[in-house]
């Protein structure tokens, strides 16, 4: 094989030279001009050059007449100017350059707007994560919901109003009133998912300001819905 091409290079016979134990390479200049015949060699150059050329071409007739119809090529910095280099030496990360600082030609510049380049803030207090008690997940709740269980506690939903509310904020018996509505959480209390502590914190009064101050995105209705056992009314006058 490599006493083939090396013949076939060379344009010698086959058979007169035979190959040696170690084939070398013999690196082949591309033409000297474009004059020469193009033998179809296949031999790689040393630079890929995969620039385009410049149409029309630099030194043609088109350009040279710089006639109208040819459009003159601008530079880069013709075409247009570099925008102005912002003053990082003098930027703190994530807190907006004032206004004074801004030089009149930086106004538009890339700098991004100063809302956005606001810290967001802390919240205030962090939020509890409770170690649930095993068999005691959400998923153990609806199931709880849906078994037919009673954990209602009462026969009929009755109107209640704050003095019938307040009689039941024990752990054992724990009403609250949501939205207007009044649920027995007693069943509840080892599942949610903020505490016990927490959820008796609304135990026999209205809970709705507080509820929804910590998570107005908990559906209560949905959640306690089991659990309904009237509706909160105002104390009626003697
Ligand atoms: C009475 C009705 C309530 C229901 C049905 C309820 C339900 C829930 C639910 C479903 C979650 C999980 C939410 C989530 O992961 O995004 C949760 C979390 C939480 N709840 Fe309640 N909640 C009630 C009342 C309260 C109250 C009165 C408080 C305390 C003031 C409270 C404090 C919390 C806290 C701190 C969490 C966060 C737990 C965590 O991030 O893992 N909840 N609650």
């Amino acid at each position: 094989m490599t006493s083939y091409l090396r013949s076939w290079l060379t344009g010698a016979p086959t058979q007169a030279t035979p190959a040696p134990a170690v084939p070398t390479l013999n690196r082949i200049s591309p033409p000297a001009s474009d004059d020469e015949a193009d033998d179809g060699d296949d031999t790689e150059t040393e630079h890929d050059d995969d620039s385009v050329p410049a149409f029309p071409a630099l030194n043609s007739a088109q350009r040279a007449s710089s006639s109208p119809s040819v459009p003159r090529i601008l530079s880069d910095s013709a075409l247009m100017p570099p925008p102005p280099v912002p003053s990082l030496a003098s930027r703190t990360p994530g807190v907006a350059p004032s206004r004074s600082s801004l030089s009149p030609g930086n106004s538009s510049s890339l700098m991004p707007p100063p809302t956005t380049t606001q810290i967001p803030k802390k919240p205030s207090k962090k939020r509890e994560k409770v170690a649930l008690a095993p068999g005691h997940s959400p998923l153990d709740w609806a199931a709880l919901k849906s078994s037919g269980t009673d954990i209602r506690g009462v026969d009929s939903l009755s109107r209640i109003p704050p003095s019938v509310l307040k009689q039941h904020r024990s752990k054992t018996d724990a009403w609250t009133a949501i939205n207007g509505k009044v649920y027995n959480i007693t069943a509840y209390l080892p599942f949610h998912p903020g505490g016990e502590r927490e959820l008796m914190r609304v135990a026999g009064r209205d809970g709705t300001e507080l509820f929804a101050k910590t998570h107005a995105w908990v559906n209560a209705d949905f959640m306690l819905d089991e659990c309904l056992v009237g509706f909160f009314v105002s104390e009626p006058t003697t």
